[in-house]
């Protein structure tokens, strides 16, 4: 079953865990006990109905103290999908895991309070999104009820948030705006009639039908090898398959590949997956590929298809979430992991750090603290064989590792 990523991120008490709670309700997707344990904790709290916020970090206790620290997932399914929730905390001080919690999305999921509208953290989260290019983007109207369940209101509230959009430099290929009230479930996964001028659809009817497909088949095919399965029994003593997940596009059997960096050339002949013939493998599929011809391919190599290589790249420019304590500095040595694949890279410079609540570039500094995005620019030793992020989010990013103590200290998205 296919696995719809959402991103949310908010500011306190706009109501995200309530919306999240809401959605696991709706969905049946509490189990008997923890549902229990929220009767019991909401009782506790002294309140007089099921608090659902309390539900979203599995940590009651840590919850009753009213605070979110890290990346949240959370999880939940339907007939037609899967879905993973990462739920961050949207202060300027969590901004790297922003950034980490929306790094693999489809989604973006936006809330405003009716009552405040468009807040300073509504631009940080969209920021990222913008950065990310989630390609979709939904933008969730809480609290409805609390504002007489205003059509103007919520009228105002897109129409503001539409300023916000035609400022961005991606144009995310679908944005959908929903008047809701996560507290009495309107618009959520059902509708109760209160907002009788909102036709579209309710958040979860909108979450079923984003169709990933589409969005797949616009990549170029990417097949990073994580190992190669050599023979192991004499009956298969011909078998040598490339095992990984395709990152994206799709690969057919038949089709002509090009294994890099060697440029050696050859043809698809089988693809399965746990020991089934597939005619196919799609993004996020892991498979083992065989391909008609020796060739010599291992670890860290990439199968690609004729006619869409990606450049092998040795200087990159790139946007960064600096994620360590440790300032980044000019000059230094960090690894580079691309896929698979780990390269010393060296920063040349640091171009410009973001303002990610304004948007605005500032020249001219030497370091990079914790939370700050920015742009830089890398020489590898060797080359990463890595796609512009706008063209192929996918192939485009990247971790930066400290060599030293081996922590994550930077994700990077391609630009150059
Ligand atoms: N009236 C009304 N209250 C809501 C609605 N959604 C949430 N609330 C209330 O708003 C308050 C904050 O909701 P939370 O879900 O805890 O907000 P949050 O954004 O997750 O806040 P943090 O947990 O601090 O991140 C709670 O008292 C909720 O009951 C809504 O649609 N209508």
């Amino acid at each position: 079953m296919e696995v719809l990523r959402i991103a949310t991120s908010g500011s306190v008490d706009d109501g995200k865990s309530t919306l999240i709670g809401r959605l696991l309700y709706d969905t049946n997707s509490i189990p008997q006990d923890k549902m229990e344990a929220l009767h019991a904790a909401s009782k506790r709290k002294g309140l007089d109905f099921t608090d659902l916020s309390l539900l979203t970090d599995g940590l009651v206790a840590e919850r009753e103290q009213g605070i979110t620290i890290d990346v949240a997932h959370i999880y939940f399914s339907t007939p037609t999908r899967k879905y993973i929730i990462a739920d961050t905390p949207g202060h300027i001080e969590y901004t790297r895991n922003m950034v980490t919690g929306a790094s693999n999305a489809q989604v973006s999921l936006i809330l405003i309070d009716a009552r405040k509208g468009i807040v300073e953290q509504t631009h940080r989260h969209f920021f990222i999104a913008n950065l990310l290019r989630i390609p979709h983007l939904v933008v969730c109207v809480n609290k409805m009820d609390l504002v007489e369940y205003s059509e103007a209101r919520f009228n105002q509230i897109v129409e503001d948030f539409q300023q916000l959009l035609a400022s961005a430099s991606f144009k995310a290929q679908q944005v959908k705006f929903i008047p809701i009230s996560s507290l009495y479930g309107e618009n959520v996964a059902t509708r109760n009639g209160t907002i009788n001028w909102y036709n579209g659809p309710t958040l979860l009817d909108y979450l079923e039908q984003i169709d990933l497909d589409q969005e797949d088949s616009r990549h170029p095919a990417r097949f990073p090898i994580q190992s190669v399965i050599r023979p192991r029994t004499t009956e298969h003593h011909d078998f040598r398959g490339f095992a990984g997940k395709v990152a994206s596009g799709h690969f057919n059997v038949g089709d002509e590949i090009i294994s890099l960096p060697s440029g050696q050339k050859s043809r698809i002949k089988t693809i399965e997956q746990f020991e089934t013939q597939l005619p196919s493998a799609h993004a996020r599929e892991s498979v083992v590929i065989t391909l008609e011809d020796e060739i010599d391919s291992s670890r860290g190599n990439m199968l690609v298809k004729t006619g869409s290589v990606p450049e092998q790249r040795k200087e990159v420019t790139a946007n960064v979430c600096w994620m360590d304590q440790q300032k980044l500095v000019a000059g230094k040595t960090y690894l580079l992991q691309h896929g698979v694949n780990r390269v010393k890279a060296k920063v040349q410079q640091i171009n410009f750090v973001i303002d990610v609540t304004s948007n605005q570039h500032i020249e001219g500094k030497n370091d990079m603290g914790l939370n700050d995005i920015g742009s830089i620019t890398l020489k590898t030793a060797q080359p990463i064989f890595a796609d512009i992020y706008a063209e192929n989010p996918a192939n485009g990013s990247f971790i930066l590792i400290d060599e030293f103590n081996n922590t994550t200290v930077a994700v990077g998205t391609l630009i150059t």
